[in-house]
Formats: structure tokens, C-alpha cells, sequence
């Protein structure tokens, strides 16, 4: 195998022509084998197999610089860069991470994981490189959802003020995850339908011909080939956004076409000031499943699909919460004509697909803006409609500022559908829900909420639907156990539910972890240890009767929560006795204040105690009659 003899981008340089591309098969089938196994961002990397082999081929890494938007589809580079022999451990604990992280590899020199950062970043970079009176070539890859985010177009608004050296790729496989959406999504298909490809090409041939080709010390472009670079065909007579906004813009190129990407990119190398090269993928590119149907293919999690065979696998499986939160939504939307659904950008994952089918014109699909889908329900919810923005937590993060500036002091009735709250498993630190009840329980006025399993979560959105001011409700990826459907008590704002009523310690639990407190009190059942096990079902406002009246008859606390200890549920908790002078000691189980690194969701409850066998061991250390 040619992959095998790399061991780093010198290699992918020092390869004869046509060995490149039996290596960009070879790189296709470990992504299609692994994934397999794994789960992973397939279709996102078969489509830039091409692309990272001409990045490779031309840039001198790690002295020059790519930065991967997301970097959901970095796995290319990474079989590039030394890290094909622990390619097999992709997204499992301790292996090689699904994003680029700067503590993994000298070329991950910024890492992602959140979309539309990566020209921002990569400005930055080229301004710290002309301080510093460097000649490194910095290159920002971003594809077509990320730029519907703002954030790019704060990093275009800068980079043509600061007409720093660097190039953009805009890898347009025309799909966010699910189609791209929005007038920029149908300005990129106009500019794609131009006919620069083949005037583009022709023209880039007529440079290349006056300039000699290999290493890195081409002479300058003259002037008029300068000019002749802006590909601007005569029948093109609309200005090009790009240009408007003092890029360079190159393009569309075929990003499966390496000897032209390899071409192109080394002449925008060239050119000075920001260059933006317009490059056409196919997301899922030389996997037929992946290519037919590239929304199922953008993540998949391990054994979804047989690598040989080029099928699904088909599993049965429990509701999960988005599921469940997509029915309860389509049903409150049947009783009231005022409910509207809006993700950004994330209609399979938050479930509002299948709103979108039953109530296309009250679905509000806004790209990869999670701060303007905020704002946007906010000014809805002025005008007496129920927005409902399904967000997963840790993309929440990006829409701070809306939810306290816009929603909280303006005291507006947004409810914010918040899903991966909590451990989310292979895709690691920057996709953890862990800080949302932190980040929003500051704020007055606002509700928040946490089902203990999928039938919890519509009596929770109806709830929140009938209150004057914001409301959130966190539930985490997947589904419980089933093992604990036991009927729910009604649900009243404020007030916990006690699932079994016993002595000495109380484990108040939030969300999914009542789970873990129900394992944990048969564990001790048996023993005849029977501690008190709380749903506490509300972080804000907190049932302060109900943990006063436990204080008065329990001795010890155990709060349980999928977030971070610090600001989280238990704090809350222990804030409140604190503030009452009630002396209660209380021991908190969550995630201490460290990153939590890509592993199974198991596997990470674990790490930090969230066990049955833990808390039940805890239990019994804080039970006296264990104890003595
Ligand atoms: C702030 C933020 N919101 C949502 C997401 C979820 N997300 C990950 S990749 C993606 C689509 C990105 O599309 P594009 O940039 O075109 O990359 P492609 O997968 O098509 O290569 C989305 C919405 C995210 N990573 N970050
Ligand atoms: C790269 C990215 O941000 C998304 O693709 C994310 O990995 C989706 O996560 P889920 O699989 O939990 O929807
Ligand atoms: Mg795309």
C-alpha cells in the first residue's frame, strides 16, 4: 500500500504522479472501512480526497498553514500527516480524535468542531505572519454551510480591510448536512453555473505555460497574468460578492480534477491580497451509497452501514429523545397555530424534519446561525408566535448573547429545545453539552428543564409553551435505558417528582442521570439500603420546598447531572442551602473541569461516577448504618 509509506506530507510530494492516484483510492477505501466500524464523518472526507492531496502536494507543511472548517473533514489530512497507522482507533477513547485538535498533531494547527470559524482563524494567522515578517502560506478550508454562518462574513468584512496573503477554499459540495439553504446557498449555484470552469481552466493553462513549474521558487506573476487570473468571462457581467469584498476570486474549479487543483493552487498562492478559490465536491465522492445519499452518510455511527456490501444496516432501536421531542413538537403544533419550529442547520439531528413535513410553512431552516435563530424567534415571539428553537447545547454556546440580550431582559417567550445536553460521546470536547445550564441559569426569569426519559420531554415543551418568558429544556443524545418507564407524575412548574421515598441520603438527579439513581437504588435495594431518589426535573426554578423538607429528614445529598460541576445543577443546590443557612452536606457527581475527550457515552458517564455501581458505593459510604 502507498498509504503506508507516508509518513509525512514530504512523502505525499516526493510520490510520481501516478502513484497519487492509487493513493487517493487507497485513502477511500481505509475512510469507507473505518467509518464503517467506527462511525465517522464519511461522506464530508470522500469528498476532499482530491482537494487534501493537492494541498499536500503544493503547500509546504507544517511551515504553511490549512485550516479545516469544522474539521469534520479532516481525516484525509490526517492520513497525510503521520497518523494512518492509528487511523483504525479513529473516535474511540484514547485514539485519534474526528476533528483537527492542536494537541494531537504539530499539523492540526487549529483545531474545530463548530462550524464557519476557520477564515476568522486563518486571518489571524496571516496577520500574526506579517508582524512577525513571515512568508508562510495560510489556507482556510470552508464549505459551502459553514459559509452561511456570520462569522465568516466578519472574517471577509476584516480580510478585505486587511488585505492580508491568504486563501480561502470554498469546498462546495452544495449540502450543509441536509441541503443548504438560504440566498447565499443560491448565490454559490449561481456562481457555479457560470461558465468560469472552462474560461477559468483555459485561462489558468495560458499562465501556467509562461510560469516553470515545481518547488516552491516559481518567479512572480506578471501584471497582466495577474489580471488574466481573475477569470471574469466576458458573458459575465454580474459583479462576484467576493471580489466586491476585495477577494481574489478563483473559480469554480473541479475539486476532484487534481491536476488542475494542484494548478490552481499554486498560482493563488501567488497572487497577493486575500484570494477566495470556488471549488466543486461531491460530498460522498467514489462510495456509492455515500454519493446517493449524502445526508445519511455526512456522520454515521459505527456498524450503520456494510462496508462491502454498500448498505444500511437496519437495527431496531427505542425512541430517542429528538424523536420524542419531534412528536411532542408536531403535537403541540396541531393544538396551536402559533408554534413554530427553527433549527440551524440541523433538521436531522433535532427531529424537526419531520416537523418540517407536517408544517412546512411553520419550519424555519436558518443555515448554520444559531445566534440569528435566536434573534429571529425572539422577534417572532413579539408578535405572539411560539418559536421553538431546537439547538443542540454546545451550538447554543455560539447564540449567548441573543438569548440573554434578545430573549431574557426583553422577558420573551422563546423556548429553547436543547438536545446533546450533556456527554456526547465520539465526537468529543467540542461537541460536549456540558455548560448550558451554567450559561443559563444565571438568568432571570428563564425555566429550565430536564426530562428524566423520552416521555418526559412533551409535557415539558407543553409546559414551557404556556409560560410569559424563556424556557429550556435540556435532554441528551440517544435514549435511556427503558428500563425505568415507570408512569410520570404530572408535571408542575417547579416542583420535583420523588421516585422512591427512603432515608438518610437523598440523590437528587437530573435528566437522564435519574437513570443512573434508579440502577444505583435497586443495586441497593437488595441490601435493604434504601436511599431517597428524586427527579429534580427543574434547574429553575429549583423545588426549594422540596429541599428544605429533605434537609429537615435526610443528612446527606447526592446530586447527579450530565454537565459541569462548576455552575451547574448542583451548585444551584448547594447555593440555595447555603443561602438558607441550612447545613447539609452535599456531594455532587458530574464533570469536573476538565475537557472530556472523545469516547463512548458509557464510557464517559463512567469516568466521571456516573455509574449505578458509583453512586450506589457513595450511598452506602454516606449511609450510617453501612458505615458503622
Ligand atoms: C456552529 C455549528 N452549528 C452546527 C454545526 C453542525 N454541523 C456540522 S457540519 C455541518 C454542515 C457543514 O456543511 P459544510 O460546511 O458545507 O461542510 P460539508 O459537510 O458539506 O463538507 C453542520 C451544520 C456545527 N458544527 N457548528
Ligand atoms: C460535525 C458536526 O458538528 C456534526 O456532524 C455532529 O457530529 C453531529 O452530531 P450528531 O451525530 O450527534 O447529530
Ligand atoms: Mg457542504
Amino acid at each position: 500500500m502507498i498509504l503506508e509509506r507516508i509518513a509525512s506530507p514530504a512523502d505525499v510530494k516526493r510520490l510520481p504522479r501516478p502513484e497519487l492516484d492509487q493513493l487517493a483510492r487507497e485513502i477511500r477505501e481505509t475512510l469507507i472501512r473505518v467509518c464503517a466500524a467506527n462511525g465517522g464523518h464519511l461522506a464530508p472526507n470522500l469528498g476532499v480526497v482530491e482537494l487534501t492531496l493537492a494541498l499536500h502536494r503544493v503547500l509546504e507543511l507544517p511551515r504553511d498553514v490549512v485550516v479545516w472548517d469544522v474539521s469534520h473533514q479532516s481525516y484525509v489530512h490526517k492520513l497525510l500527516t503521520g497518523r494512518a497507522g492509528r487511523f483504525e482507533t479513529l473516535r474511540q477513547a484514547g485514539g485519534i480524535s474526528g476533528f483537527a485538535m492542536r494537541t494531537e498533531s504539530e499539523y492540526d494547527q487549529f483545531g474545530a468542531g463548530h462550524a464557519s470559524t476557520a477564515i476568522s482563524a486563518a486571518l489571524g494567522m496571516a496577520t500574526a505572519r506579517d508582524l512577525k515578517g513571515g512568508s508562510e502560506t495560510v489556507v482556510a478550508v470552508i464549505g459551502d454551510g459553514a459559509m452561511t454562518g456570520g462569522l465568516a462574513y466578519e472574517a471577509i468584512n476584516n480580510a478585505g480591510l486587511l488585505k492580508s496573503n491568504f486563501i480561502v477554499i470554498l469546498n462546495d459540495n452544495e449540502m450543509s448536512i441536509a441541503p443548504n439553504v438560504g440566498s447565499i446557498a443560491s448565490y454559490l449555484g449561481v456562481l457555479r453555473s457560470k461558465p468560469f470552469f472552462t474560461w477559468g481552466r483555459e485561462v489558468t493553462k495560458g499562465v501556467l505555460d509562461h510560469v516553470p513549474l515545481g518547488g516552491t521558487a516559481r518567479k512572480a506573476l506578471s501584471t497582466a497574468e495577474l489580471a488574466a487570473m481573475r477569470f471574469v468571462s466576458p458573458e459575465h457581467k454580474a459583479p462576484v460578492i467576493f471580489e466586491e469584498m476585495g477577494f481574489r476570486y478563483i473559480g469554480p474549479v473541479d475539486g476532484h480534477d487534481l491536476d488542475t487543483l494542484i494548478d490552481v493552487i499554486s498560482n493563488a498562492r501567488k497572487i497577493g491580497g486575500p484570494v477566495l478559490l470556488h471549488v466543486k465536491t461531491v460530498k460522498g465522492k467514489g462510495y456509492d451509497i455515500a454519493e446517493g445519499d449524502s445526508r445519511t452518510f455526512h456522520g454515521v455511527g459505527p456498524g450503520v452501514y456494510h462496508p462491502d456490501e454498500g448498505k444500511l444496516e437496519k437495527k431496531a432501536a427505542r425512541i430517542t429523545f429528538a424523536q420524542a421531542f419531534a412528536d411532542a413538537l408536531i403535537a403541540a403544533a396541531q393544538r396551536d397555530p402559533r408554534v413554530i419550529g427553527i433549527t440551524a442547520a440541523m433538521p436531522d439531528g433535532t427531529g424537526l424534519a419531520k416537523f418540517a413535513k407536517a408544517f412546512p410553512s411553520r419550519y424555519f431552516d436558518v443555515g448554520i446561525a444559531e445566534a440569528h435563530a435566536v434573534c429571529f424567534g425572539a422577534g417572532a415571539s413579539t408578535r405572539g408566535i411560539r418559536p421553538v428553537a431546537a439547538i443542540y447545547s454546545t451550538f447554543l454556546q455560539r447564540a449567548y448573547d441573543q438569548i440573554v440580550h434578545d430573549v431574557a431582559i426583553q422577558q420573551l417567550p422563546v423556548v429553547f429545545a436543547m438536545d446533546r445536553a450533556g456527554f456526547v460521546g465520539d465526537d468529543g470536547p467540542t461537541h460536549m453539552g456540558l455548560y448550558d445550564v451554567a450559561y443559563l441559569r444565571t438568568l432571570p426569569g428563564i425555566t429550565i428543564m430536564a426530562p428524566r426519559n423520552e416521555y418526559e420531554v412533551g409535557p415539558m415543551l407543553d409546559l414551557a409553551l404556556t409560560l410569559d418568558g424563556p424556557a429550556a429544556i435540556r435532554y441528551p443524545r440517544g435514549s435511556t435505558s427503558g428500563k425505568h418507564d415507570e408512569p410520570l407524575a404530572p408535571l408542575v412548574l417547579g416542583r420535583a417528582e420523588v421516585l422512591r421515598e427512603g432515608s438518610d441520603v437523598a440523590i437528587l438527579a437530573l435528566g437522564n442521570t435519574v437513570d443512573v439513581a434508579l440502577d444505583a437504588y435497586e443495586l441497593l435495594d437488595a441490601d435493604g439500603v434504601r436511599p431517597t431518589v428524586v427527579n429534580a426535573r427543574f434547574v429553575a426554578p429549583l423545588d426549594e420546598t422540596l429541599l428544605i423538607e429533605l434537609a429537615e429528614t435526610h443528612h446527606r445529598f447526592i446530586t447527579l447531572e450530565e454537565h459541569s460541576l462548576a455552575g451547574g445543577f448542583g451548585s444551584a443546590v448547594v447555593e440555595f442551602l447555603s443561602d438558607r443557612g441550612i447545613v447539609a452536606a452535599v456531594e455532587r457527581i458530574g464533570v469536573p473541569n476538565v475537557l472530556v475527550q472523545h469516547a463512548s457515552q458509557a464510557a464517559q458517564r463512567a469516568q466521571v461516577g456516573l455509574s449505578a455501581e458509583n453512586v450506589a458505593a457513595r450511598v452506602r459510604t454516606l449511609t450510617p448504618s453501612q458505615t458503622a
